[in-house]
């Protein structure tokens, strides 16, 4: 469990981090939703112990961030938004450098290569990659240290649908290994693809905390929402009594059906509702 218990942090005025308290199960990849600004980066920098909590506490996996650190840094990796490797190294020579500065090992190094598919550019100069390629390059150098949790801080920014979606893939596999993943995102959809729980924050303070099937359902709606699987997947709203028609045209169409829920939000509706921000 990765306790966060009434932390609070400012740079100079500006309260980055209001009193926040937060709880991660182990195991979940866990979305971590604000618009710009609102205290997801200075979080993740915090849990990984390079920014200071000006007060609160935070306990990870039964470690105390105030006087364990060292121990939280490695079982810990944070992905940062920017690329941070050498351009012009290849894939192979980043991965061996920083494999050697965190003197990972073998089984560890091909695991980043293989599930991030980077077998096949091994000897392809890093600034040739296409953007997905260079994040994927990323994340496994990210993976080297064999963490047990992974923070993500916006990996998909900029990329098109299917690096986007190949990234969200790689996610879910590292939950089937056991590793806990905090994901930070503006992408309403891309949480809703991946995440199994949920905290929404704005101006630094939780807004809500919640699993990503009780944000979504809304029994008592008569508006039901349909998840079609699209290249980017898409919702279709429709009504209890419209449902019967609208599923026999999207059957005529040959649309393939996700998923079908009571409500008419989706995550993006209700992060919008919570916390006012029309564009998110
Ligand atoms: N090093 C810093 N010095 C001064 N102010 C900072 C610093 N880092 C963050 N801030 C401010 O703290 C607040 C929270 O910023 P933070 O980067 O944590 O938000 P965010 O939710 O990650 O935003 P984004 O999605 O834009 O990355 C913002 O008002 C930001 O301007």
């Amino acid at each position: 469990m990765i306790r966060i218990s009434n932390i609070s942090k400012s740079y100079a005025d500006i309260k980055a981090l209001d009193n926040l308290s937060l709880e991660i199960k182990e195991g979940t990849i866990f979305g971590l939703l604000g618009v710009n600004g609102a205290g997801k980066t200075t979080l993740l920098s915090i849990l990984n112990g390079l920014v200071e909590i000006d007060s609160g506490d935070v306990e990870i996996f039964g470690l105390n961030l105030k006087n364990q650190k060292r121990e939280i840094k490695q079982i810990s990796s944070i992905i940062p938004q920017h690329l941070a490797f050498y351009e012009n190294l290849t894939v192979k020579e980043n991965l061996d450098f920083f494999a050697d500065i965190q003197n990972a090992k073998k089984e560890d190094y091909n695991k980043a290569v293989e599930i991030n598919s980077l077998e096949n550019f091994l000897k392809q100069r890093a600034a040739t990659l296409s953007g997905g390629q260079k994040r994927r390059l990323n994340i496994a150098i990210g993976l080297l240290n064999n963490p047990k949790i992974i923070y993500f801080d916006e990996p998909t920014v900029g990329l098109d649908p299917k690096s986007r979606n190949e990234i969200l893939d790689s996610i879910k596999e590292y939950k089937k290994l056991g590793i806990t993943v905090i994901y930070t995102s503006h992408y309403m959809a891309e949480i809703e693809k991946i995440c199994d729980e949920v905290a929404i924050i704005n101006h630094g303070q939780l807004v809500e905390q919640n699993t990503l099937d009780n944000l979504l359902s809304n029994k008592t709606s008569d508006k039901i929402t349909i998840e079609i699987i699209s290249k980017d997947s898409s919702f279709i709203q429709t009504s209890e009594d419209k449902l019967f028609d609208t599923l026999n045209l999207l059957k005529k169409q040959k649309v393939a059906i996700k998923q079908i829920r009571y409500g008419s939000t989706n995550l993006e509706k209700h992060f919008l509702d919570i916390t006012g921000f029309e564009n998110a």
